[in-house]
């Protein structure tokens, strides 16, 4: 297939802009199913509006939960600006068709939902889903109780059964391919007769901020949940059965997408703010704070959010990024441009992501003239003089975004199907355009 190719914009000058980056992918699609799963209606303000939402919202329409995409003129404490309004279905129904594309959040956290429908429920997606990971959802959905036909295939297309209500209980399940089985199961298990109480039999989970996010999110939304950072049990999760409560949510920004932002900044030398950056939260994102400030820039909390300043000098560095793997491609890019060499480690499980990202970030960084090798859990990344060229993103919206930062700093790099970032960020070349235009700020 041929896919436009878009010229990344070279840097003619130190960026200096004020970003406002849309909600986080990961609190909206949870957001979304925990107000799905509540006995009454509740809202989702300042959501993410990009296909992988788009994907959850459907998928739960397809099951009778209503979402009215509003915008809200409001002024309260929460502002103006775009709310969804989400009134549960009171009872799930199927038959159903759900469309998971390729977002690991639609394909891990609504087939625990789907058991508590009245019907089947088949679920399909883009091709990449047949290859990602659904073991550790399938097999514990079924030790739980539900039917599940998968054709023998342990993923994608298949059907769940619902039988409007689940069992439930304890489970054992692999998780160290994706902490999203985790998150998918907590997500749900309130709703199961007797919960859910979830043991990683697996090597360590990666990306643990984000089942730290889901913990967060199911207490507030009323449910109880015992987790290890509380003192409980290592690699157990356990949340009791009851009624979830419908809320009023406000969707922080995502910070992962800020990072080809801020990356900008560390690029050109230049300074760049992120509105309304949360001074707590359990997104991975804010460990660009570290991470960046490791590789040479300097960051700061304003009165607007925060802001990085780089040197346009990088320090390459060496980085566990287990926990925050899906910074990986632009904390690479970066890496690409750095003075010293980098090691990234500790990311095998991005093999499995939207594409292999360890093996596409090599590639293509290396056919810009790069040297970048893979290791068994990572990348290492030398410093090298680059050129202009293709840079393929395998449909990988953090492919594209991290071939936008190389060409600020590289001429004549030409991003393959730059619109693949609408998967989370669908101005993203628009925001860019921003980004580079003096009249940006
Ligand atoms: O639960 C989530 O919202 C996510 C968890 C992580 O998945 P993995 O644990 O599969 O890496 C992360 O990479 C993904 O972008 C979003
Ligand atoms: C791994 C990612 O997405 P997904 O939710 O599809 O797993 C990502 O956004 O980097």
């Amino acid at each position: 297939m041929t896919e436009a190719l878009w010229p990344a914009p070279v840097a003619t000058a130190a960026v200096d802009a004020t970003v406002t980056i849309p909600g986080s992918k990961s609190a909206t699609n949870r957001a979304l199913v925990l107000a799905a799963l509540a006995d009454g209606p509740g809202w989702v303000r300042h959501p993410l509006r990009s296909r992988d939402s788009q994907l959850m919202a459907d998928g739960l329409r397809a099951l009778g939960v209503g979402i009215e995409e509003t915008v809200n003129t409001a002024t309260g404490g929460t502002g103006g600006g775009e709310a969804w309004r989400v009134i549960p279905a009171g009872r799930l129904h199927g038959p159903a068709q759900v469309d998971v594309g390729n977002a690991g959040t639609v394909m891990r956290f609504l087939p625990p939902l789907a058991v508590l429908a009245d019907g089947p429920v088949h679920f399909d997606g883009d091709p990449r889903s047949y290859e990602r990971p659904q073991h550790g959802v399938i097999n514990a959905l079924r030790a739980l109780g539900a039917r599940i036909d998968d054709g023998g295939r342990g993923g994608f297309p298949l059907t769940v059964h619902g039988a409007g209500s689940l069992d439930g209980g304890p489970v054992e399940l692999d998780a160290s391919s994706s902490s999203q089985f985790i998150s998918a199961l907590l997500l749900s298990g309130a709703r199961y007769n007797n919960g859910v109480e979830i043991r990683n039999t697996g090597g360590t989970v990666p990306s643990l901020p984000h089942i730290r996010m889901t913990v967060d999110m199911v207490r507030k939304a009323g449910a109880q949940v015992d987790a290890p950072e509380d003192g409980g049990e290592k690699d157990v999760w356990r949340v009791t059965p009851g009624a979830l409560i419908g809320r009023d949510v406000v969707v922080e920004p995502d910070l992962s997408n800020a990072a080809p932002f801020f990356a900008a900044a560390l690029v050109t030398g230049g300074k760049v703010t992120v509105r309304d950056w949360p001074k707590h939260t359990y997104q991975p994102g804010d460990q660009l704070r570290e991470i960046y400030t490791a590789m040479g820039g300097s960051c700061r909390f304003t009165d607007e959010g925060l802001e990085f300043t780089g040197t346009g000098r990088i320090k390459g560095i060496e980085a566990d990024l287990h926990d925050v793997g899906e910074l990986t491609p632009v904390i690479a890019a970066v890496a690409a441009l750095a003075d010293t060499e980098s090691h990234l480690y500790g990311i095998s499980h991005l093999r499995l992501h939207e594409t292999d990202r360890l093996a596409a970030l090599a590639k293509e960084i290396n056919d810009l003239g790069g040297d970048v090798t893979e290791t068994e859990d990572g990348l290492r990344i030398r410093p090298r003089r680059l050129h202009g060229g293709v840079f393929h993103t395998y449909e990988d919206h953090r492919l594209a975004t991290a071939a936008a930062v190389i060409g600020l700093a590289v001429e004549g790099v030409q991003v393959e199907n730059v619109a693949t970032t609408a998967k989370t960020l669908p101005d993203f070349p628009q925001m860019w355009a921003d980004l580079l235009s003096p009249a940006s700020s």
